[in-house]
């Protein structure tokens, strides 16, 4: 009872945390200090929300229940998941026990499924696949005379790229085929060197398909039998480092994402830049390798632009609930996750799939096999206006498969697939190095003067992508001269450029960086620039990650998914989650489906609102991809951050604006640019996705096997669509089917969407050896900076990193009773954190031994009772728990190290010496 802070847990027979305290539950911390959470056992009334210690006097607003549960008054943020609850339940507008600021009545998170598994991994000969005996004949000596063939078509490939560049067919800079393979699609001599080495194990595959006849369904079966390494191909793929002590321990992520994921020597690690995707199912290839899907009958599938013109129109559907944010978080994230790599030419430049004037090139110009062009019928509505016939598609790059074998193509990442801020820090060390200043942690800026003071900073120029497209608008756009000091933006990620509210979106999370790292630098004078960096990543990745899971994610898949695969974050405590065996790797329906429902939620202008959000103008999109000019203008920032709060968002559906559908990069003065929606879905074909029907089963949803069958979740029109388009019901593709799907209750996307998307998250949270709430790793946090990190929400950063001055705390919802606009200062209805917990406390207390390693004591914190250490056998590890004498305060120490939770700053790594268990203070 010495313990003033420890408060036991109840978990209600509904399994949701309320204030009845009927069987008490183990908590993983039975002993954790309880100062800042939300407490459930308070007696009368049930919990009340406590930010501090001061002021403290109970509940006082009376919440009704909100679906059937015992609610409580608690600032936003802590209401993100129950929000389609709390807006339907009267009277869930409340004003925070202390009097300041508004709240939102809602209750405790309910408690995570146990048993959210990911999907099986395909495997890599289905059962019942017989292969025929000349196939079974297939020996080392085949492959390699093939590897013979494929190397002979490597060269007539480098013959016919020369042709194409002799006779003058090239993709011309400025043209919207050069922005979505230069600015979007970009890619880096390390991945362009990645993906002409795959290529030649695409060939050569190929020859032996051809020389054997190989059967579609048996090319993976036979071909997965033999590996890279005992053949002349060798030495096409790259090798990785194995993971040394350093890092296995470093409590910061490696840029590039390497040894997250611990791998086994010489194999190829999960998560890191230019690695294959993984698959949700194994692919549908026409030829079981590369070729793009085609019907099930063996004919071919309809053409993308057809499917768009017939299932997509440009009508608003504007979303009740949401902020145009969804839409451009949503963006972020995906630039996070995932870039393709695209095929290049063997220089790396953009591979031309179609003349300059929009028709098709000859048989021969297509002899490289990187271009899949989409035909545009010659009536269609809007292209033949301008005589266009083809549309430019080259196919993504094939890449280094993971097993090191071959067998049918997968595509590759150029970015890190983990959620840990790659867009803002850089996929690679180069990149990383170039947004950084190496002064004080900071990252780069422009800062620009407005009359006699600064503006806040932009983003740094990208010196090299402003000399090959200039991110200035035109004369004949505004007027005016370009002004000499508008450059394109850098960022971690390229695709920063790609419209304002991208550029504003990263703008915030820049100005959140260094804004931490100048408060940090102030904390801990005796921190170095790298310390401060580090310290600071990791603080704003798990800001990150935790509006991710807890005000993002409940929007698109729902509460109810979340609960039942475990997604919903902790409240308090620390999450075990993590799971070395769960493949964090992006899928490829994720990235090429699934994820992109956000292009449906994209609207055609983009606002710029001001503070009393009165709209002032807006621009067109088609005219302001790449073109970044408008960030400029001071206080432009604030009006497109003020939109994106204030612009009800779009739903998802089949309904895209036309500047996606008609006039995607668009070139100035040209009139038509390309159509997203046949990008994405030619994209599905070119990864080999199947038919919409096999992620229905894969996702537990009814198989059909008629048309009619799917009028379950699609619309009687888009079903009647799909019928008079597609042969079979099996052929209908993923993408489109799964915008058009019916929404699930309480989420942004239908049932199927929303299990690729879980899965996903899933993989992203626990095969993530860094998630932000894990115990007992090296990156672990102590409880109280976790419990700071818990504070942040979306509004708060774009509060703290702009001029607006206010917001609404759910800023992903629109504003209304219950998430009314306030003023951003007030810190209890969006709640701010506090680095105090990051301040590093004066130690004394070391013992250095003679090898000059130093040793803790025991458990003598300073400013602390003498504690006890226990040795405690883990597994054959070394593992110690300490406490103090009041047995408040414990830290365990187990994988090799030791979390202090009571002085906060300083972890403790646990070091078998001469089979000793001791303390040496982290060095940094
Ligand atoms: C201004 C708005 C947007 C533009 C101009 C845009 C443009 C594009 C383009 C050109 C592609 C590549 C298409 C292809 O050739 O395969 C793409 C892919 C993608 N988009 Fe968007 N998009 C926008 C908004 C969004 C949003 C809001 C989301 C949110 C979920 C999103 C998610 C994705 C994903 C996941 C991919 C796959 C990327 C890859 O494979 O590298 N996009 N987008
Ligand atoms: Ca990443």
């Amino acid at each position: 009872e010495n313990c003033p802070h420890q408060q036991p847990t109840y978990l209600e027979d509904t399994g949701y945390y309320s204030g009845r305290p009927n069987h008490p539950v183990k908590s993983l911390f039975p002993d954790t200090n309880a100062k800042f959470l939300y407490v459930a056992h308070q007696g009368g009334n049930g919990g009340s929300y406590k930010q501090s210690q001061e002021g403290y006097t109970g509940q006082k607003f009376h919440c009704p229940k909100v679906g059937g549960l015992e609610s409580h008054c608690r600032p936003g943020k802590d209401c993100a998941i129950w929000y389609d609850l709390v807006r339907k339940t009267p009277g869930t507008s409340c004003t925070l026990e202390n009097g300041h600021g508004k709240g939102i009545c809602c209750p405790g998170f309910p408690r995570n499924g146990l048993h959210g598994k990911a999907f099986e991994k395909p495997s890599s000969c289905p059962k019942g696949v017989k292969l025929d005996d000349h196939v079974e004949g297939i020996n080392i000596m085949s492959v390699n005379e093939a590897a013979h063939a494929g190397h002979l078509r490597m060269g007539t490939t480098a013959a016919t790229e020369k042709n194409l560049f002799d006779n003058n067919i090239r993709v011309r800079p400025g043209s919207d085929r050069h922005t979505h393979s230069w600015l979007f699609f970009h890619s880096t001599d390390e991945s362009v060197k990645i993906s002409n080495g795959s290529m030649y194990g695409v060939y050569t595959a190929q020859q032996l398909v051809r020389r054997f006849q190989i059967k579609p369904d048996q090319v993976h079966c036979i071909l997965n039998r033999f590996e890279l390494k005992d053949t002349n191909l060798f030495k096409t793929c790259p090798t990785f480092p194995n993971c040394d002590q350093k890092t296995l321990t470093s409590p910061y992520r490696t840029i590039n994402g390497l040894c997250n994921n611990i791998h086994p020597p010489g194999h190829v690690p999960w998560g890191v830049p230019n690695t294959q995707y993984q698959r949700a199912l194994a692919p549908n290839y026409a030829d079981g390798l590369w070729m793009p899907r085609r019907s099930t009958n063996g004919g071919e599938l309809p053409p993308p632009r057809v499917i768009s013109l017939s299932v997509v129109r440009d009508v608003d559907a504007p979303s009740e609930t949401d902020t145009t944010w969804i839409m451009q978080f949503a963006q972020f994230v995906d630039h996070d996750v995932l870039e393709t790599i695209e095929a290049k030419l063997a220089d790396g430049s953009p591979v031309p799939c179609c003349t300059d004037d929009g028709n098709f090139l000859s048989v021969e110009d297509y002899a490289h096999g990187k271009c899949i062009p989409i035909e545009i019928p010659k009536d269609d509505p809007f292209y033949s206006k301008f005589r266009q016939r083809c549309m430019q598609f080259a196919r993504s790059a094939p890449a280094c498969r993971t097993d090191g074998r071959f067998g049918y193509v997968e595509q590759m990442n150029h970015n890190t697939h983990y959620l840990d801020l790659s867009a803002v820090y850089g996929s690679d060390d180069q990149v990383a190095r170039e947004v950084r200043t190496f002064k004080n942690g900071a990252l780069n800026v422009t800062r620009l003067r407005n009359g006699y003071h600064y503006q806040m900073d932009l983003l740094p120029p990208d010196e090299i992508e402003s000399q090959i497209s200039s991110c200035a608008l035109s004369k004949a756009v505004t007027g005016i001269d370009p002004p000499p000091e508008v450059k394109c933006f850098k960022a971690g990620d390229n695709r920063v450029n790609v419209s304002p509210y991208m550029v504003v979106t990263q703008t915030v999370i820049l100005r959140e960086h260094n804004r931490i790292a100048a408060e940090l630098a102030d904390l801990n004078q005796n921190w170095d620039d790298e310390r401060i960096y580090q310290e600071t990543r990791r603080i704003v990745i798990a800001q990150w990650q935790h509006i991710i899971y807890n005000e993002f994610l409940p929007v698109i898949i729902g509460r109810s998914k979340m609960q039942e695969l475990g997604l919903l974050p902790l409240q308090k405590g620390f999450s075990r989650d993590y799971d070395e065996n769960l493949n964090p790797t992006i899928l490829n329906e994720f990235a090429g489906a699934a994820f992109r429902f956000g292009h449906s939620l994209v609207p055609g202008k983009q606002d710029l609102i001001n503070q009393k959000r009165v709209k002032e103008r807006d621009i067109l999109l088609r005219q302001h991809f790449f073109k970044t000019q408008e960030i400029y203008t001071p206080g432009n920032v604030d009006k497109f951050l003020i939109a994106l709060a204030t612009v009800p968002g779009l739903t998802v559906d089949n309904y895209f604006t036309e500047e996606l559908t008609n006039h995607l990069f668009e070139e100035e003065g040209k009139g038509f640019g390309m159509d997203l929606v046949s990008l994405n879905i030619q994209r599905g074909r070119d990864h080999g996705f199947n038919g919409y029907n096999s992620y229905r089963e894969l996702c537990g949803l009814p198989v059909a096997r008629e048309f009619h069958d799917l009028l379950d979740l699609l619309s009687p029109t888009v079903v009647e669509k799909f019928e008079s388009l597609y042969d079979s019901v099996d052929d209908i593709d993923l993408f489109i089917a799964g915008v058009s799907e019916k929404k699930t209750e309480g989420a942004l996307v239908g049932p199927t969407f929303a299990c690729i998307i879980a899965d996903q998250f899933l993989r992203l949270k626990r095969g993530d050896r860094y998630f932000y709430d894990l115990v007992d790793r090296p990156g672990s946090f102590t409880e109280d900076q976790l419990n700071e990190i818990r504070k942040i929400s979306y509004a708060r950063l774009v509060c703290d990193n702009s001029n607006v001055l206010s917001s609404q705390p759910l800023i992903f919802k629109s504003v209304s009773e219950v998430n009314p606009i306030v003023d951003c200062e007030s810190f209890d209805s969006i709640p701010r954190m506090s680095l105090q917990p990051w301040k590093e406390v004066e130690n004394t207390g070391w013992h250095v031994a003679e090898d000059g390693v130093k040793w803790f004591p025991d458990c003598d914190f300073p400013g602390h009772d003498i504690g006890y250490v226990q040795k405690v056998a883990d597994g054959g590890q070394c593992a110690q728990k300490c406490k103090d004498t009041k047995g408040c305060n414990a830290f365990w120490a187990s994988y090799g190290w030791c979390t202090l939770k009571t002085i906060p700053t300083w972890q403790h790594r646990v070091q078998l010496n001469g089979g000793i268990c001791g303390f040496v203070p982290e060095k940094f």
